[in-house]
């Protein structure tokens, strides 16, 4: 920790199996300065350790105006038959998704590019025919907070690893996918796993959490740890794209949520490149050979939902690991 800069990082948590909680603070976001460095690597640190980290914010910088929570219940509690309007089978990541026999507590909505309205309406149009702006407007809302914070964990990503030059191209090409996930509490025999232990695709997830906790990540030895939320905190993870950028460096976060005796919604933003993930050749060294080639991200995802069965290292290795070494 620094002395003469502004707290960066919980260090005691960071030595046990505690997920680390990170300061973003608006002294620690200036760019350029000791601190924005500290926490730069603070964030690297604890994506290579644990995938995942707690980023805080000051609480009058993250006093959310906007209650996401309520419109995504207002379209939850509609009848089913409204919400499978939005299921369309063709498309990879986008609608309703209701709860299935294996996984009958979570049903959950999709949103692909939806910082732009078109996105959230055409979607809201099919459960309100007579379409709801106060949902589309609180979604997009919501869309350009926590693309905001992706927005800068994937600069500070960049930064740390000496490739900053790179972040501002990497993320203007970049697209949100928006997810809500609704949890109901099991009854009695139903087992109570929420959603199953998986990565994200992306390179970056931001995850945010009503008031109920159920979150969990699995650590380097296969400890399950439960995330905790503190107040103004949201959940940062990365995903199996930055497995591939970072050559190998950082760990894909492998997580899971078990639901507790409340129901749970939680919301996730996801970074999808829209075009060809560069892995910059200055992260391959002697410790760490070039092990990965430029990618298509949403390539990634289609060949993620037809081979189910491979794990997450499998996956970006079949997929885009160099095939001459
Ligand atoms: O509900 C959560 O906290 C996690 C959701 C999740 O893992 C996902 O949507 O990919
Ligand atoms: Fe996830």
């Amino acid at each position: 920790m620094q002395t003469n800069n502004p707290q960066v990082c919980d260090s005691q948590t960071q030595k046990s199996k505690t997920i680390p909680v990170i300061y973003f603070t608006t002294e620690n976001l200036k760019l350029g300065t000791s601190s924005w460095l500290s926490t730069c690597k603070a964030v690297r640190e604890a994506l290579e350790d644990f995938g995942c980290f707690i980023a805080v914010y000051d609480k009058a910088e993250s006093e959310c105006k906007i209650d996401v929570f309520a419109s995504l219940k207002e379209f939850f509690n509609l009848p089913m038959e409204t919400k499978l309007l939005n299921v369309h089978p063709d498309k990879d990541a986008f609608g309703y998704f209701g709860p299935k026999p294996n996984f009958p507590l979570l049903e959950a909505i999709s949103i692909e590019d939806s910082t732009t309205i078109e996105a959230v309406q055409s979607f809201a149009n099919l459960a309100w025919p007579s379409g709801n702006d106060h949902f589309c407007e609180t979604i997009c809302a919501c869309t350009r907070q926590l693309s905001e914070v992706n927005r800068m964990v994937s600069k500070m990503i960049f930064e740390s690893y000496g490739v900053g030059r790179y972040s501002d191209s990497h993320i203007e090409s970049t697209s949100y996918l928006f997810r809500a996930n609704a949890y109901r509490v099991s009854q009695e025999k139903e087992p109570n796993l929420g959603i199953s232990p998986h990565t994200d695709t992306s390179f970056v997830s931001v995850l945010k959490q009503d008031s109920v906790q159920g979150l969990q990540i699995q650590s380097k030895d296969g400890t399950w740890i439960p995330v905790d939320f503190p107040p103004s905190s949201v959940a940062i993870m990365a995903g199996d794209a930055m497995l591939a950028w970072s050559n190998g460096r950082v760990r894909p976060c492998f997580h899971r949520v078990m639901v507790t005796e409340k129901a749970r919604t939680s919301i996730g933003l996801f970074s999808f490149h829209t075009g060809i993930v560069q892995v910059p050749k200055e992260l391959a060294d002697d410790n760490y050979p070039s092990q990965f080639t430029s990618f298509d991200h949403w390539g990634l995802l289609k060949f993620r939902s037809k081979n189910p069965a491979l794990s997450s290292n499998e996956r970006v290795k079949a997929y885009c690991g160099r095939k001459d070494i």
